[in-house]
């Protein structure tokens, strides 16, 4: 959802740069043409429809990361071609293109942009016959640094958000949020490729017990152990997520062609390793329901939660598997 979000985000920006980009440069297109400055219009001209062609296509193809990148590249490429062809008359570009390389990739990755650009303007330039160097390169590293420093903070608060979004804040397994967003993008994967996932409900058994004997703080405990010990048995793709209090929901993607052996294996291993404080084993009951043809995301999670009332009732510490 927050990805969304900052793909939402990062197309609006693109946007926005292409309409800078239009009303910005495309006034000097007109100027350099009336100068009969042919080359510096070229190179403007060159730069509005490459900035508009690669925000269209990001439009339409969604590759918002890879077409920002490239953006960069491209706007930074560009300023130094405008310069070191028309020299001071197009200098004063080489500070917004700069500061919008930061908006656009990742605040080392503009960085290293800007470093290249500036030290290929140093080499191939003769500005600084009538710029002074030493005031280029102070004005140019205080404004990389602080753009470096504001776009750090505004990654670090946007990867918080995403955290405090989509995870569990007792146990660290992902909540139902996350969990909603992964179900549909599953179903929608299933759909169009048939690449199936299985769900599974996973809850403590007697759970109660445990946080009447020990109380809760140690129930808490539990459940962090739990998540910690299934994590370690699940492989990267795989997702857990807490359901509600001592339930959860693993989300097994298609790749484990033995689903059933997976998670009779995973039962166990949680059985041997989840204790009490004075030892005694936790074991946890599963419900499991494998997608199939016209699964929605309240069917897939109501087969699995019938097959884990079946599991219950067949005494607990077991997987039962969703027929339909
Ligand atoms: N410590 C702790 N307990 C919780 C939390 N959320 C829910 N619980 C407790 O989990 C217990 C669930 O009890 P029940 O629904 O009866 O389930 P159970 O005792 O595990 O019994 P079965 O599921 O039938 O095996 C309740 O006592 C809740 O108070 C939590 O975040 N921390």
């Amino acid at each position: 959802m927050i990805n969304q979000l900052q793909e939402k985000y990062q197309l609006s920006l693109l946007l926005l740069l292409s309409i800078v980009a239009v009303l910005g440069v495309f006034p000097f297109v007109v100027i350099r043409f009336l100068e009969h400055n042919y080359v510096a219009a070229i190179i403007d001209m060159t730069l509005v429809i490459g900035i508009v062609s690669l925000v269209a296509y990001a439009h339409k193809a969604k590759q918002i990361r890879l077409v920002s990148a490239i953006l960069a590249i491209f706007i930074n490429a560009g300023v130094v071609t405008i310069v070191v062809a028309n020299g001071t008359g197009s200098f004063l570009w080489v500070y917004p293109v700069f500061a919008s390389t930061f908006i656009l990739v990742r605040p080392i990755e503009a960085f290293i942009i800007n470093l290249v650009a500036c030290l290929s303007l140093l080499a191939l330039s003769d500005i600084f016959e009538t710029v002074s160097l030493n005031s280029f390169v102070v004005t140019i590293i205080m404004l990389s640094m602080s753009a470096f420093v504001y776009a750090s903070h505004g990654a670090k608060q946007f990867s918080l958000l995403e955290t405090l979004n989509s995870v569990d804040p007792l146990t660290g397994a992902l909540n139902r949020r996350a969990m909603s967003t992964d179900i549909q993008a599953a179903l929608a994967l299933a759909e169009r490729q048939g690449v199936s996932h299985v769900l599974a409900i996973l809850d403590l058994d007697f759970f109660k017990k445990i946080n009447d004997k020990f109380g809760h703080a140690v129930g808490d405990k539990v459940l962090k152990d739990f998540v910690t010990i299934t994590t370690t048995h699940i492989r990267k793709h795989d997702r857990l997520y807490r359901f509600g209090g001592e339930e959860f929901v693993l989300l097994i993607s298609d790749s484990n062609k033995q689903p059933q052996a997976f998670i009779q294996h995973l039962r166990t291993a949680i059985k041997n390793e989840l204790k009490t404080p004075d030892g005694q084993e936790i074991t946890v009951s599963f419900g499991v329901a494998s997608w199939v043809k016209g699964t929605t995301a309240d069917t897939w999670l109501k087969r699995a939660d019938e097959a884990l009332y079946l599991a219950k009732e067949n005494g607990r510490d077991c997987a039962v598997f969703s027929k339909d």
